[in-house]
């Protein structure tokens, strides 16, 4: 068993499992929702946002669902409905290393693995879902 990866194998490994590298940086689209309790209740989408973080919640997971379902692409999604600014780039962030995002953002983003989605992420500006790209 792999204790990096959880895999096993029943031929004896001819070397030692490698710790898996810890990025410097990541690449992100993220897909944002906001809500009446964030920082700036306001985007290119809507003057004044009134959305309690319930709704945005809810708003966010059938998001999810649509993209899990394959649907649609996250990109579009993102390009029309994210409350972000990256919402014109389709929510790509470009490239970041740790330090430069809200730290719930930036744990969850380096916690994933290259082409893998988060679940809900809450941070100050609303409740995000994040892909990994590289
Ligand atoms: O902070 C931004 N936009 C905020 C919303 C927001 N808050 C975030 C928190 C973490 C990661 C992305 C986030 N986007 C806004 O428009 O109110 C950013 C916009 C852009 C656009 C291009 C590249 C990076 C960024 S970061």
């Amino acid at each position: 068993m792999n204790k990096y990866n959880q895999k096993s194998v029943w031929e004896r490994p001819t070397e030692p499992a490698k710790r898996p590298d810890k990025p410097e940086s990541v690449q992100c689209f993220h897909l944002l929702v906001k809500h009446s309790d964030v920082r700036r209740p306001s985007s290119w989408r809507e003057e004044r946002i009134t959305r309690s973080r319930e709704e945005a919640l809810k708003i966010l997971k059938g998001y999810e669902k649509q993209i899990l379902d394959g649907e649609v692409k996250f990109e579009d999604l993102a390009r029309h409905y994210s409350d972000c600014s990256s919402a014109k780039r389709g929510g790509d962030l470009g490239s970041f290393t740790r330090g430069q995002m809200q730290k719930p953002f930036e744990d969850a983003a380096f916690g994933l693995s290259p082409g893998e989605m988060s679940g809900p992420v809450n941070t100050d500006s609303g409740i995000h879902l994040i892909l990994r790209i590289v």
